[in-house]
């Protein structure tokens, strides 16, 4: 074939008419069609980076540069499709690949008359005014929902889309801006997906983690779509240029990325056009969600810039959309205020109902010494599973030397036939876990969690079924589980160490994961968690968003997490295949929250200090079905039954429990401290004069010591009954937390007016019914007998509580500066307490 003879050769024409249709000019793809012949990917190399990177065949066909980079970081292990922009292109046009220089398997032709034409409707036909131009409208007869299943039925395997996926898809037919709100593994993916399927354009997708971009782009390839990413890591010029010229059917990008690449955007806004700009993940938009990126907020220049009053060549502004499972009320209008969507934004809303997921929550210790206890089920049953031979895992991984991916493996040296290797991996295990523990917490993971900064994806030829999820109509709480992996989520980088540890010396085949670990180690085990090489992974919150793998049969969180959003978010990792699945929270009730350390301001203190407050609560439950109050923290009613599978629905809640008696003691105490500070509730700017000082309200500590000391049948009820109290009445609105940022716990009290009218009419055949929460149950369960230094002394090695206590020390001393007024004759706090509340009982 003579490449020069481009006006009669099939194979040009057709890399010519693909490459006009993409934006390229003809002049520059003659010239290199001239130069490398008419293979597109060599084409393309050419007209983007010149002669240098692509040297002419003899004979007109070429010969790639041996080092692509890019090929090698999306295929570092061999394990991806090589580089080839053959691949490309073929899914909207109906040939499937190709490779250089062969014919394509579609007739074509000449360029203008005998194009493909889908081709020819998309170079010729003009948009219409009011919808998204489809790729195939070539008759003006198409049928919008035909165009989705053709597409659905063959990339995915599958004809229909939901509902929610119809609503955004009609909003983005219409170029309407739209929030999608729809439930953890419910397919908020193919909303944006399908655009990029329906016309020539390219779709461009915000996402916040490189594992994320990376799992989506691997699944489009696997279903005949291509598709690249861009993180924020060094970037790949190639793989950016191609992407920038429309090479991939969607682009996945991080914030970052895609505020420096504005720019090439807009040209790509032009040729071949940008169907959609798709922010998933939104919820990091908010400062009061659970995942805040400030890069997100930067993102109101897409709706700014890409609009048709900014970019001439546009007729519609290009829609965003935006995507998420957890965003609560105030989070969803940040969003589209932070965005600056328009006016006209769809907001599309599902149920956030998972109805395969039975919640439970137990209490533990969460510590290393509760390993044994709380995993001997999960490990009998793995190993039960495959046939247990009563020995340990020797090894985890393939080790690769230069790697510390596998230090963390079995440490059982008695189960090794290679001592000197074993005892080599024991000290860098032990290394491992000491280098770990230094950084605690993971936070908020960054954007590059994996060793590759972008990569591409290429369509395979053969597209993957996409097999339906069974819808688990019937499921129910007696059930046993399906085989599938597990993911148990703890706090610490140093605990999924450990725990990963011992579930390996247990025989499972587990693997740590947090952002400390060599990004190497980290995709590996994303690869062997995908290929279900692994039963466990123990993780810190590093590994979540948007993981979707569809047999993931159980979620722990070992600890509690810092908000319901992120709990739901990691939860919904289980049983996207629609099939029952475990979400199993240990939390140690007899203990404080606390929060991860974060800079934070006084407002994000009091949001953060919320969210946690709302966990622990869902934690202490005892007679609300579970995932009634996760749809409801989202804003959505259940209806009247519950989930009929959480541990409170087949549990049943405990036995109400009159709490008058002590709820007017403790009243009663509050105001008596609270009149000794020279507060006076009865006064009519006591609640409105704002927040006072909060030495100037009732210290719970102190009242729960009061009570304790000087009423001998409240002496064995310790603290955490009495803040299960201190719940009750906040929870009916007896009394309200004074300080400015209020804790997990209640700290200072305060009577409200209608804690007051309960107070003063407390009509005495009226009890105050209420259930006993989970702390309530324990702390009655294991009475306490009182003494006063060790109440002091407990809490006082958790960093918040010490800091406060110190805080509060500085307020007495300050106030002792202060020209307060004492009652006479008293000299401490106690006694005049006493004074007061021995007053209050004569005059009852
Ligand atoms: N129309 C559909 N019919 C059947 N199954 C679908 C449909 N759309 C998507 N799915 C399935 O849903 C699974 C989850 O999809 P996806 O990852 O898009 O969920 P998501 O809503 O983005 O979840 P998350 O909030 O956790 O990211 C997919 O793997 C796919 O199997
Ligand atoms: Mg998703």
């Amino acid at each position: 074939m003579d490449a020069n003879s481009v006006g009669t050769d099939v194979s040009a024409d057709h890399v010519i008419a693909e490459l006009l249709e993409m934006g390229f000019e003809f002049d520059k793809i003659s010239e290199a069609i001239g130069v490398v012949g008419p293979c597109r990917a060599d084409v393309v190399e050419f007209v983007l980076n010149g002669s240098g990177s692509v040297q002419r065949k003899p004979g007109g066909g070429s010969q790639r540069r041996s080092s692509d980079r890019s090929a090698r970081l999306a295929n570092p292990r061999g394990k991806f499709k090589q580089s080839s922009i053959t691949y490309h292109i073929a899914s909207t046009t109906g040939s499937k690949t190709e490779s250089c220089g062969e014919e394509p398997s579609t007739s074509y032709s000449c360029l203008a008359a005998n194009m493909n034409p889908a081709l020819t409707a998309a170079i010729c036909l003009k948009p219409k005014p009011e919808h998204q131009t489809l790729l195939d409208d070539s008759r003006g007869e198409f049928d919008w929902a035909d165009k989705i299943s053709a597409v659905l039925q063959k990339h995915f395997g599958f004809s229909c889309v939901k509902g929610f996926q119809k609503e955004a898809l009609d909003a983005w037919f219409a170029h309407k801006d739209c929030l999608v709100l729809a439930a953890t593994g419910s397919g908020k993916s193919l909303c944006f997906q399908i655009p990029a399927l329906l016309t020539t354009k390219v779709v461009v997708v915000i996402s916040p983690l490189i594992s994320l971009m990376h799992d989506q782009c691997l699944k489009l390839a696997k279903h005949g779509i291509s598709a690249c990413f861009l993180g924020s890591g060094q970037p790949d010029n190639r793989v950016e240029g191609k992407a920038m010229a429309g090479m991939y059917k969607i682009i996945y990008v991080c914030p970052e990325t895609v505020l420096r690449l504005m720019e090439p955007l807009k040209k790509l806004a032009e040729k071949p056009g940008i169907a959609l700009f798709a922010i998933d993940e939104v919820h990091c938009v908010s400062k009061w969600g659970h995942d805040f990126r400030p890069d997100y907020r930067k993102l109101s220049v897409l709706r700014q810039n890409f609009c048709s009053s900014k970019l001439k060549f546009l007729e519609h502004d290009i829609p965003l959309m935006a995507l998420t499972a957890t965003a609560t009320l105030p989070v969803r209008e940040d969003i589209l205020k932070s965005l600056k969507m328009s006016g006209h934004t769809v907001v599309v809303l599902t149920s956030f109902f998972r109805q395969n997921l039975r919640f439970n929550v137990k209490h533990s210790k969460t510590s290393a010494s509760s390993y044994g206890k709380d995993f001997q089920e999960l490990i009998g049953t793995y190993n039960a599973s495959r046939n247990f031979r009563g020995k340990s895992q020797k090894i985890l991984h393939e080790v690769e030397p230069e790697s510390e991916s596998s230090s963390y493996e079995s440490l059982d040296d008695s189960a090794s036939d290679d001592e000197d290797a074993i005892s080599d991996k024991t000290k860098l295990a032990k290394s491992f876990v000491k280098e770990n523990a230094e950084h605690e917490l993971d936070q908020y993971p960054g954007v590059d969690d994996f060793d590759v900064s972008c990569g591409e994806f290429l369509e395979s030829s053969r597209p993957e079924s996409f097999a339906f999820p069974v819808q688990s109509a019937e499921t129910s709480s007696s059930e046993s589980l399906d085989q599938g992996p597990t993911i148990v989520y703890v706090p610490t980088r140093k605990g999924t160490v450990e725990l990963a540890n011992y579930l390996c010396k247990s025989g499972l085949k587990a693997a740590a994961y947090n952002a400390k670990m060599p990004r190497s180690h980290l995709r590996q085990v994303h690869e062997q968690f995908h290929s279900n090489a692994l039963e466990v992974v123990v993780a810190t919150i590093a590994f979540g968003m948007g993981i979707d793998k569809s047999n993931v049969r159980r979620i722990i969180h070992y600890g509690l997490p810092q908000s319901l959003e992120a709990y739901y978010q990691e939860a919904g990792r289980a049983g996207r295949d629609g099939k029952l699945s475990d979400c199993t929270l240990y939390c140690n009730f007899m203990r404080t929250p606390t929060l991860l350390p974060n800079k934070r301001s006084d407002e994000q203190t009091r949001a953060a200090y919320r969210m946690l407050r709302d966990c622990f609560h869902y934690a202490l439950n005892t007679s609300t079905c579970r995932a009634k109050i996760l749809v409801k923290y989202f804003g959505e009613e259940f209806g009247p039954d519950g989930c009929k599978m959480c541990d409170v629905c087949i549990n049943g809640p405990p036995e109400m429990h009159d709490f008058k008696e002590e709820a007017v003691v403790f009243m009663n105490v509050l105001q008596a401290q609270a009149a000794t500070e020279g507060m006076d509730y009865n006064s009519t700017d006591c609640y409105t004069s704002g927040r006072r000082n909060i030495g100037a309200v009732p210290d719970f500590r102190m009242a729960v010591s009061y009570i304790r000391e000087k009423i001998p049948r409240f002496a064995m009820t310790d603290k955490i009954w009495w803040q299960g109290l201190a719940r009750i009445l906040e929870d009916v609105g007896y009394i309200q937390e004074a300080a400015e940022i209020p804790r997990v716990l209640i700290q200072h009290p305060e009577l409200t007016r209608a804690g007051l009218n309960f107070l003063s009419s407390q009509p005495d055949e009226e009890g105050l019914y209420a259930y006993p929460d989970a702390a309530t149950l324990l702390a009655i369960s294991n009475p306490k007998s009182f003494s006063s230094s060790s109440e002091w002394g407990r809490g006082w090695a958790d960093p918040e509580i010490r800091r406060q206590r110190l805080a509060g020390k500085t307020g007495r001393r300050k106030r002792k500066r202060g020209s307060r007024k004492q009652p006479a004759g008293f000299t401490t706090a106690k006694e005049r307490l006493s004074a007061i509340l021995s007053k209050s009982k004569r005059r009852k």
